[in-house]
């Protein structure tokens, strides 16, 4: 079963002076469990829509979509999901443990479990010295955090996760990244959108571009990155020392060749590729062929 079925999901705002927004347009889409997928799209593209719509927070115009084989909006699929929103605000006057443990017992988790389950994700999420401390008093890149904590709490099968590295430092979005891998790791599935390219590349299997609200592209990352090899830098190494020299992809296999044949050594082969960022601006920029 797929942990996400999206079929023609469309999602018309009526904005003001009855001016309509097509923020989303017939998307259908489906994520396995143990995926990583990550959503790009530039700023307004429609990934909040998505997103909330996928949580029942908003009602798509048409279209249908399911987690977990449970339809989107009933408190059987809520139950599967964990959602981090964007700009995450929280009741501030409480401290993280005591948020942490409002979040599982709404989930109806036994008390038992909760306590065990509520520490670990402290300390993962490394909040564990602040969890007495009211939320007020934390930074961003903590409450964020704790977004991040409460989507663990009560360890759903599917991850939705809105601009989950946001407001994070290098050290934070690792972290955030690692955790993600290890969801994957236990057969989870995990959505998360983002405007940040370099953030899709590092972790995800399967990448989908979303401008304007159609789903434009949707491509195994490992793909694209292999499509986008235009040329390899070789380091040679010879009876007069080493050098670098710059092959175009398809001369590769007749200058390996030539190289053997004059008993040069290749000490190193990297790939010179199109990144995943010049994907991005090709269809987002409409240049793509
Ligand atoms: N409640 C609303 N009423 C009217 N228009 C809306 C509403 N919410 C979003 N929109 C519009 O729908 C489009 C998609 O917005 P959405 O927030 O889904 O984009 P996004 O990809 O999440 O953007 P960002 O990266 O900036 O968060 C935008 O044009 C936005 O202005």
């Amino acid at each position: 079963m797929n942990a996400i079925e999206i079929a023609g999901l469309s999602k018309t705002y009526t904005g003001k002076k009855w001016t309509r927004v097509d923020a989303l347009k017939n998307l259908s889409l489906e994520v396995a469990q143990g995926e990583i997928f990550g959503f790009l799209g530039p700023n307004g593209a429609g990934k909040s829509t998505t997103i909330k719509t996928l949580l029942g927070l908003i009602r798509p115009s048409s279209g249908s979509a399911r987690l977990m084989g449970e339809d989107i909006g009933t408190a059987a699929a809520r139950k599967h999901v964990g959602y981090l929103p964007e700009n995450p605000a929280f009741y501030d006057y409480l401290n993280a443990e005591e948020y942490l443990l409002f979040v599982g017992r709404s989930f109806g988790m036994p008390e038992g479990l909760l306590g065990q389950r509520c520490a670990e994700v402290l300390q993962r999420l490394q909040l564990w010295d602040a969890r007495k401390r009211p939320m007020r008093s934390y930074s961003k890149g903590m409450v964020q955090r704790v977004g991040i904590a409460q989507v663990l709490i009560h360890d759903p099968e599917v991850y939705i996760l809105d601009e989950p590295m946001s407001g994070l430092d290098p050290v934070g979005r690792a972290l955030v990244k690692e955790i993600m891998t290890e969801l994957k790791q236990r057969g989870k599935c995990v959505f998360f959108s983002t405007h940040i390219v370099s953030d899709v590349e590092s972790v995800c299997d399967r990448v989908g571009i979303i401008t304007k609200g159609e789903l434009r592209s949707v491509e195994r990352v490992e793909a694209v990155l292999e499509r986008g090899v235009v040329g390899y830098q070789l380091t040679l190494k010879d009876r007069e020392g080493s050098r670098e020299l710059y092959v175009p992809r398809e001369q590769l296999t007749t200058t390996v060749g030539e190289l053997a044949v004059q008993g040069v050594e290749i000490t190193l082969l990297e790939p010179r590729r199109k990144s995943l960022e010049d994907f991005f601006l090709e269809i987002v920029t409409g240049t793509a062929v």
